[in-house]
């Protein structure tokens, strides 16, 4: 595979099932979309991921498991990366969406489970090694030994918490469970980051999850935060005009991702992940991004990072807050910034608003 002196292909496992996401507000249906963290993470991971022509090449593969029922088989990300098929249902969630106006940190939804896909196991992944892998399950559906397998076939492995920590109760409504108690927990020391949202780290046990591996937590609109095993940095958020909160998690880990194959230290990438974090919520479910966008915030990429030893690719990660770290974020805002405006200006181009009445 091509690739530049230093380079070679860093190619990526991301294992999580699409689903069908209906939107509620008061119990009314205001949207249906494609939905499952791994419809966003392999959008915004094939969107600014580093190509050949770049120096690095990072091609991805996505392992998703859905029923006959799918509807959205031609949608941008399950079209390049097809699902499984299988005798079960497409998994699907019901999001109920409060009037209250949210905080930074409270939930602004509430989830329920009304059907479950086939789990995807160990025997489902294909048998060859990776650079890096994503654990992004949505409804339980990433088993303790398909999580093992990616271990042992990716050299680094990052984690959504959600995959591990939700469990379901018999109206299908999303509850969590403490990590230490489940079967993933011994897999912790294996796995590099694991990114939990602020409603999800008191079940993580972040002071002993750091110990093991780098855990990010995300903040909502105040950004994220990241603690590894002698260290924590607090990194910035980027303006956006929220209109849809889902997939925001999801775009974050997998704009992290993006950072550490361009070459950032963890607390840099941690900006990216902020900024894609931010981009989804402008958009109701999986964003379309703007071309010039993206072409922009590449630039940036290509002219502040020395690409030659992607972090993701090391055996040790970079942690720490670079010299360029304000740099880098102030150019990131600027794009931010005149994409928000643009939105602002010009509802027009397919934006709805699930977040207000
Ligand atoms: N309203 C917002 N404004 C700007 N950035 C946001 C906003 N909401 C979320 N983000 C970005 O997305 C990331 C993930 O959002 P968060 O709500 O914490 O996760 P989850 O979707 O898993 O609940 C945040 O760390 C932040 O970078
Ligand atoms: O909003 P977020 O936490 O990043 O991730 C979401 C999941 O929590 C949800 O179960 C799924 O239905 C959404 O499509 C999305 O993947």
């Amino acid at each position: 595979m091509k690739g530049a002196p230093g380079g070679g292909a860093l190619e990526g496992l991301v294992v999580g099932s699409y689903c069908h996401d209906v939107l509620l507000r008061g119990g009314r249906v205001v949207g249906e979309t494609l939905g499952g963290a791994a419809a966003f993470v392999s959008n915004v991971l094939d969107a600014v991921s580093p190509r050949a022509e770049e120096g690095i090449e990072a091609p991805l593969v996505v392992v998703s498991k859905v029923g006959h029922d799918f509807a959205y088989a031609s949608a941008p990300a399950p079209a390049r990366h097809p699902p499984l098929l299988c005798a079960a249902p497409t998994t699907s969630f019901h999001a109920q969406f409060s009037d209250a106006a949210a905080s930074a940190h409270a939930p602004d939804r509430e989830l329920r489970r009304v059907c479950a896909c086939d789990p995807i196991y160990p025997a489902d992944l294909p048998d060859r090694r990776f650079a890096y892998g994503l654990a992004v399950g949505v409804a339980g559906e990433v088993l303790p030994e398909t999580l093992e397998r990616m271990i042992r076939l990716c050299r680094a492995v990052l984690v959504d918490a959600q995959a591990l920590i939700r469990a379901f109760d018999g109206e299908g409504a999303v509850r969590h469970v403490t990590l230490e108690g489940t079967p993933y927990a011994r897999l912790l020391p294996r796995v590099a980051f694991l990114k939990a949202s602020s409603e999800e780290a008191p079940y993580i046990g972040v002071e002993t999850a750091r110990r093991w591996c780098c855990v990010i937590v995300t903040e909502g609109r105040d950004g994220c935060r990241l603690y590894w095993d002698g260290g924590e940095a607090r990194v910035a958020p980027f303006p956006a005009v929220q209109v849809d909160p889902t997939g925001a998690g999801d775009s974050f880990l997998a704009g992290f991702a993006a950072g550490l194959l361009w070459g950032l230290s963890a607390t840099d990438a941690a900006l990216l992940g902020n900024y894609f974090g931010a981009a989804a919520v402008s958009h109701v479910g999986v964003p379309t991004f703007n071309a010039k966008m993206l072409q922009a915030v590449k630039t940036i990429l290509e002219g502040k990072v020395k690409r030659c030893n992607p972090c993701i690719n090391g055996t040790t990660f970079n942690f720490e807050r670079s010299n360029m770290h304000d740099e880098l974020h102030t150019s990131l805002q600027e794009v931010a910034m005149l994409m928000s405006e643009k939105q602002e200006i010009d509802p027009a181009n397919g934006i709805g608003d699930i977040c207000s009445t």
